[in-house]
């Protein structure tokens, strides 16, 4: 669309305005220049039924409930401090997928799947500690109420086309998403619910000594919380929506991606095995503290995100007053989408843009922040992914632990495809299925 029609174009739904932009040059005026303004979302109907009217992160618009939920997420989950002492969640249950995995050698093995089930098990055990999620079955929960939610905000909604039909729902999409968010939404008060009892029994000193471990008590903290405004049961609930939305879907087709990309590319299988074998050893389980000398690795993943971005037009937004872009007056409250997959793709910005081929990231060291707007698959500027450095961690353990452990085949007759399907995020049409065979000499490493 982005070559047929122009770097910037308009088209209309209903009565709702669409403007898509595909240049570094204007996603500089919107992300950069003009973020405060464009830093609004678009708030769809099936957008604010999940979110419970916008107070989330992901659908909020820039106001300072938003502020909040993001500060709370940033510094109280994921700053440098709170990841370190999650480390242990992550590693124990990178080395399960791998345990898990070892007892499929020879088998199919669903790539989307087992990384999907490691994530929510990271991030679930991260947020609500130190019971750990007895349910085994909480993954695949979780993945089919995450793939629902995920179809429901891509359809086109003719109550967003005709806010006037909104009230008769014609295609039931407010219905049904209002029934995927209760079933997270009961999860959530279960777990809540029992951490205020078991809070109860204890002593005030008790409760802050163990408490302090995970994410959920550091949001009772926030929402018992006398002097500032106190975080609602509503928003506790919908920033653990965001985050096993955000964190378990994202991370999972990112990692099918990688592995089909480089299953496709003998070479830079050897190659990200070699690097592999030199920083790790052939007798030695990846640790984090490899991660970030797997530089070609790095690259593999980076490429990858390059060519296959999660969310290609990443989540659109919404100017908050009346602006001008590229010269063009973009009237408050349209939709406006960001084309990062354009962008990435366009051979005015890269060479040879559609190879794959990881070496432009070792020579080009761009990172994920959104600084270089060539290249931010997590967004930029207000809106930028703050998931970003949990997301940086998990794509390199995961695919870094999948590969050094095993080697992997496709099945028998089987090719590898790369069709895609577009809702909100952009996933493959057919899920990866690879075989695995041992690739490490002492078996006990496995266990
Ligand atoms: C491969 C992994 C991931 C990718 C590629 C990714 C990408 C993105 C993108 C493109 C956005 C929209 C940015 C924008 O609108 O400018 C976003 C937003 C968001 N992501 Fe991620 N993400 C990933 C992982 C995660 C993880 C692990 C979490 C949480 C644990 C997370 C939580 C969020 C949230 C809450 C938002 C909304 C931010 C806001 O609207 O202010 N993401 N992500």
């Amino acid at each position: 669309m982005a070559r047929t029609y122009g770097p910037i174009f308009k088209f209309k739904l209903g009565s709702k305005l669409h403007i898509v932009i595909s240049t570094p040059e204007l996603a500089k005026e919107v992300v950069r220049d003009q973020d405060e303004t464009f830093s609004n979302r678009d708030q769809t109907v099936a957008a604010l039924v999940v979110s419970n009217g916008g107070q989330d992160i992901a659908f909020s618009n820039n106001n300072p409930n938003w502020r909040k939920l993001r500060k709370i997420f940033a510094y109280e989950m994921l700053s440098n401090k709170n990841l370190e002492a999650s480390r242990f969640y992550r590693i124990e249950e990178v080395r399960k997928t791998v345990k898990n995995v070892f007892e499929k050698i020879g088998t199919n093995v669903n790539i989307r799947q087992i990384v999907f089930a490691t994530e929510t098990r990271v991030l679930t055990r991260t947020i609500w500690e130190s019971k750990g999620v007895k349910d085994e079955n909480l993954g695949d929960e979780i993945d089919m109420v995450s793939s629902n939610i995920f179809n429901l905000l891509g359809q086109g909604n003719m109550s967003d086309f005709f806010p006037i039909l909104a009230p008769f729902d014609l295609q039931r999409i407010a219905r049904d998403m209002k029934k995927q968010r209760d079933k997270l939404d009961q999860l959530f008060t279960r777990i809540i619910e029992d951490r205020i009892e078991s809070n109860l029994k204890k002593s005030k000193d008790e409760v802050s000594q163990e408490g302090k471990k995970d994410f959920l008590q550091v949001l009772l903290d926030y929402k018992d919380e006398k002097e500032a405004t106190p975080l609602s049961m509503t928003q506790m609930k919908a920033l653990l929506l965001d985050i096993l939305l955000g964190g378990t879907e994202t991370t999972a087709s990112t990692i099918e991606w990688v592995m089909s990309n480089i299953m496709q590319n003998p070479n830079i299988m050897k190659r990200v095995q070699k690097e592999l074998v030199e920083i790790v050893g052939t007798n030695n389980m990846v640790e984090e503290s490899h991660l970030s000398k797997l530089q070609y690795l790095d690259a593999t993943v980076k490429e990858t995100l390059r060519l296959y971005p999660i969310s290609p037009l990443l989540l659109p937004r919404s100017p908050s007053k009346t602006s001008v872009v590229g010269g063009y007056t973009i009237p408050k409250g349209c939709t406006i989408s960001v084309n990062v997959w354009a962008i990435q793709r366009d051979p005015r910005n890269w060479d040879d843009p559609l190879e794959f081929n990881p070496e432009r990231f070792l020579t080009n060291k761009c990172d994920y922040k959104g600084r270089n707007l060539l290249f931010f698959p997590f967004g930029s500027g207000r809106r930028l992914c703050p998931g970003l450095p949990l997301a940086e961690k998990m794509l390199m353990f995961i695919m870094a632990s999948l590969l050094h452990s095993f080697d992997w085949s496709l099945p028998k007759g089987e090719k590898l495809d790369f069709a895609q399907e577009f809702h909100v995020a952009m996933k493959k049409r057919n899920p990866l299925i690879a075989i695995p065979s041992q690739r490490l000499p002492d078996v006990s490493l496995y266990m």
